[in-house]
């Protein structure tokens, strides 16, 4: 059996995104260069649903909601986890990391890992759109790739 990768036909797919509130400035822009991607491959606006969460740590939970409740064809969890005074950030980062790939493990759908793990907003910004690219797309480019992937699988 031959799997092509780099497949991203997206008419007919639905994609549910979970998007962290917390550092909004970041994660709208996430949110919106993620739709714009998946857009641009033939999903639909009706096919897209956005649940918001408060922040990066809420991301698994729901995005474990989505993924099994039979709606969507995969998940995309955006969030920016930006590093402060203390050591939160290292148990933000992790456990949110840890948390998505468990859903995405164990799940029936993929989950793409958009999450900006970063020491500064700028650093952020710049992968919210600006000359770092949009990670928000990166992950719409992600998770079509790998629902084509699995369907082939499937297909045999
Ligand atoms: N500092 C950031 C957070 N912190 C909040 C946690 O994600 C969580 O909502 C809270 O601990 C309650 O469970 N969240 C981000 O998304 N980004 C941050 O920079
Ligand atoms: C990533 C965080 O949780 C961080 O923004 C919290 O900031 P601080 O460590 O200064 O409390």
């Amino acid at each position: 059996m031959t799997v092509m990768v780099g497949q991203r036909a997206g008419k007919g797919h639905k994609i549910g995104l979970v998007v962290a509130q917390f550092n909004e400035l970041v994660t709208e822009k996430l949110q919106a260069g993620a739709v714009s991607q998946l857009k641009k491959y033939g999903v639909s606006q009706d096919d897209i649903t956005v649940v918001k969460v408060p922040g990066a740590m809420e991301l698994p939970r729901i995005a474990k909601r989505l993924a099994t409740s039979q709606t969507v064809d995969g998940v995309i969890a955006l969030g920016a986890v930006i590093r402060g005074e203390t050591s939160h950030y290292d148990y933000v980062c992790a456990e949110t990391a840890s948390g998505l790939a468990q859903v995405s493990l164990d799940g029936p759908v993929p989950v793409m890992f958009g999450v900006l793990t970063t020491d500064t907003l700028d650093q952020a910004i710049n992968r919210a759109g600006g000359k770092g690219g949009n990670k928000g797309a990166d992950c719409a480019d992600g998770v079509l790739e790998m629902i084509s992937i699995e369907q082939q699988i499937i297909a045999g």
